[in-house]
């Protein structure tokens, strides 16, 4: 049995989501013009789309499972849903005007808006009780508001230096945040070979997140040890040769990991190692 998997050709999510595939172990297209991958070894068929249309693949149920953008999907209204977020690709969507000139969706009552996701945005306005025209546009939205096609944007804010670059400033509350997700079609089972695929990411994720920590500590320090250090299941404590120390390992959030070092060196632990984990099962 071989899974149907969209994964991003173009664009931001792309070579984020091929270096994911990557680490977890499957075959990759060696020309970027490649359009499908077969990779029967590991039971899957990689097929190359455009972000936008993935959503609407896999919630016809011609792909099994996708990678997109939570924002792309929203936006397309199929019938998928997101079985998990990757990590990669984050952004915020958010409404822009020239500076000063507006403040809230609530103001937004009459005005044109610019945007690549009219679906989005006629949800919140209309969740807002708002009724303002929307214009759908490609790209390049920033432009719209100076060639007077609209009054207001709302796009995809990364670092914001597009918007500055404009003259635009954001406005209202966060629409949405996004990153990059795992969709398979709503109201179906997984098909057959999904929970291996989704494990297999989700141990790239988990290997990106986490770093293996090795020390050496008196016995009567263990236990406040490993509470600094408690793994994802538990660590393991095995005695060392030397009487009354015991070497622990476990795995530790690499963001916190240099602090736990502090904090253990200071209850008396030594030799602390720490290893990046190459791939992993959880
Ligand atoms: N700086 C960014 N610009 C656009 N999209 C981004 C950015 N950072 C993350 N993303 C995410 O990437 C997805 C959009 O990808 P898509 O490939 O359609 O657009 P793109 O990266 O703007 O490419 P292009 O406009 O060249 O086709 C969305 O989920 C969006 O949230
Ligand atoms: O906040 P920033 O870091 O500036 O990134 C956000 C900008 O990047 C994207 O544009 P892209 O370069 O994809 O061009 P496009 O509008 O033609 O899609 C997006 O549509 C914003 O314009
Ligand atoms: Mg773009």
């Amino acid at each position: 049995m071989t899974i149907k998997i969209a994964v991003p050709n173009k664009g931001s999510l792309s070579l984020a989501a091929t270096e994911m595939l990557r680490e977890a172990g499957y075959r990759q297209r060696t020309d970027p013009k490649q359009l499908t991958v077969t990779d029967a070894d590991n039971g899957v068929e990689l097929f190359y789309l455009r972000p936008r249309d993935i959503a609407l693949y896999v919630g016809e149920g011609t792909l099994d499972v996708g990678i997109t953008g939570r924002d792309l999907l929203l936006d397309s209204g199929a019938k998928a849903d997101e079985v998990m977020a990757l990590g990669f690709g984050g952004s915020t969507f958010r409404f822009a005007a020239p500076t000063g000139t507006a403040s809230d969706v609530a103001g937004l009552s009459g005005k044109r808006i610019a945007t690549s996701y009219a679906g989005v945005v006629r949800a919140h306005l209309e969740e807002h009780g708002v009724e303002a025209t929307v214009t759908r546009l490609d790209g390049a939205v920033e432009t719209s508001v100076r060639l007077g096609v609209a009054d207001v944007i709302a796009d995809v804010v990364e670092t914001g230096s597009t918007l500055r670059q404009a003259g635009l400033e954001i406005f209202g509350e966060v629409i949405l945040q996004s990153e990059a997700v795992l969709i398979t079609r709503s109201g179906q089972d997984a098909p057959e070979g999904f929970e291996v695929f989704r494990r297999r990411l989700e141990g790239v994720i988990v290997a990106r997140t986490y770093v293996m920590m090795d020390y050496d500590i008196p016995e009567a320090a263990v236990e406040q040890a490993v509470a600094i250090s408690p793994g994802i299941e538990s660590p393991t404590v095995s005695p060392l040769h030397r009487e009354g120390w015991f070497a622990v390992r476990a795995m530790v959030p690499r963001a916190g990991a240099h602090r736990a070092m502090d904090d253990l060196y200071e209850l008396g632990a030594r030799g602390i190692l720490l290893t990046d984990i190459h791939a992993c099962r959880v």
